[in-house]
């Protein structure tokens, strides 16, 4: 047994997080997402103690979203702001102003908060929006993707760093457990806000939550967790280089057709080309020329499958010979129309949809 468990519950250290925040030192302006929670509270009071040790070093923004949806959300963001100037940071705090939809707040609230903390960084000049997402998080988040089934990719859970309306979402304590955070904060001697939406079971990720200590029992711990998603995600780098490279070569075969004649609007694969690559590929080529073409992406993994395998049945009646099925194949998904015939399948966008009675 490693010592681990209790490595996991120290304070973060000064050379621990100059580690972690190592690779801004050349920002300019960072935009630190600050809930008011204990996560991003650590989150600031972290960058904060390591901006202090620079001499050069980007400029601090904190950002706080309130989502106006509990009574406490203003007092909690008055409190990130008295922080972040005991801490000399600038913070400024954003309310979501829009309709908010009788069900599924909670995947409303995230889109109206990525927008606004994009919208925030990209008016300071910041190079990045920091949230204070953790260990605990992404193991919640596996979870979450391995319950709906979700692919190589879904594993892979949380980068730590991602590109979200238009800018980089950076996520640096992610290898982090919570406990190291409130442990942080513990020995700083700063108070945190409770919200205890992180505990309703109405919604699904409290649910999980509330399963971790059963599952870590068993050995589904967050570390475990968390090292499944590392490993999905480096499965998923090479899986999505060979399917860079696949695309590239499809597309030359393309273009040495479409020079003979013209193809049309969107794109073209050579049917025995494709029908020659391993399904995983054959699967991400489609979905990525569907997402490219079509107008309501991003396209459904399963949905994808579907069309996929009704593809690859279509083609297997023309790569062999054309004894089985005459392989023809036409249809929407995402906005993108795919077609087969015997020369090419194609994925151009779908025509619009005819209303009832035209
Ligand atoms: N109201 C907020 N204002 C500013 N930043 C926030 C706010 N809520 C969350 N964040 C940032 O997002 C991080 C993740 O928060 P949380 O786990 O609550 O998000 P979520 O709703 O589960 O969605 P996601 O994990 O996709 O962001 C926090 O650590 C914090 O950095």
């Amino acid at each position: 047994m490693s010592t681990g468990q209790s490595e996991d519950h120290l304070p973060i250290s000064a050379a621990e997080a100059e580690r972690l925040f190592a690779p801004f030192a050349d920002s300019g302006v960072l935009t630190l997402a600050v809930s008011g929670g204990p996560d991003s509270m650590a989150l600031m009071w972290l960058a904060a103690r390591w901006r202090a040790t620079r001499a050069g070093g980007p400029r601090l923004l904190a950002v706080t979203v309130d989502h106006g949806l509990r009574p406490e959300s203003r007092r909690e963001a008055l409190m990130v702001k008295q922080l972040a100037r005991q801490l000399g940071l600038t913070h400024r705090t954003l309310r979501w102003s829009g309709e908010k939809p009788a069900a599924g707040i909670p995947e409303a609230a995230r889109i109206a908060r990525y927008r606004l903390l994009a919208r925030a960084a990209e008016q300071a000049g910041a190079s990045h929006v920091v949230t204070a997402h953790t260990r605990d998080d992404q193991a919640e988040t596996v979870l979450m993707r391995l319950l709906r089934g979700s692919g190589i990719a879904g594993l892979a859970a949380m980068a730590p760093v991602s590109r979200r309306d238009g800018l980089l979402l950076a996520r640096p304590l992610l290898s982090l457990s919570k406990a190291r955070l409130l442990a942080t904060l513990r020995s700083a001697g700063i108070a945190f806000a409770d919200d205890p939406t992180n505990r309703d079971p109405a919604f699904t990720r409290p649910r999980l939550r509330a399963l971790m200590p059963t599952l870590a029992a068993e050995g589904a711990d967050p570390r475990t967790l968390a090292t499944l998603a590392n490993r999905a995600r480096r499965a998923n780098a090479a899986i999505e280089l060979m399917a860079d490279g696949a695309e590239r070569y499809l597309a030359l075969l393309a273009a040495g057709r479409s020079s003979k004649r013209r193809g049309g609007e969107g794109e073209m694969f050579d049917p025995r080309a494709f029908a020659a690559l391993p399904a995983e590929i054959r699967l991400r080529l489609l979905m990525r020329a569907i997402d490219r073409v079509g107008t309501e992406g991003p396209v459904e993994l399963g949905k994808a499958e579907a069309l996929l395998e009704r593809l690859d049945r279509t083609l297997a009646g023309i790569t062999d010979g054309g004894t089985a099925e005459r392989g023809t194949l036409k249809q929407t998904l995402a906005g993108a129309l795919v077609s087969l015939a015997k020369d090419a399948i194609r994925i151009s966008p779908a025509p619009p949809r005819r209303r009832r009675g035209e």
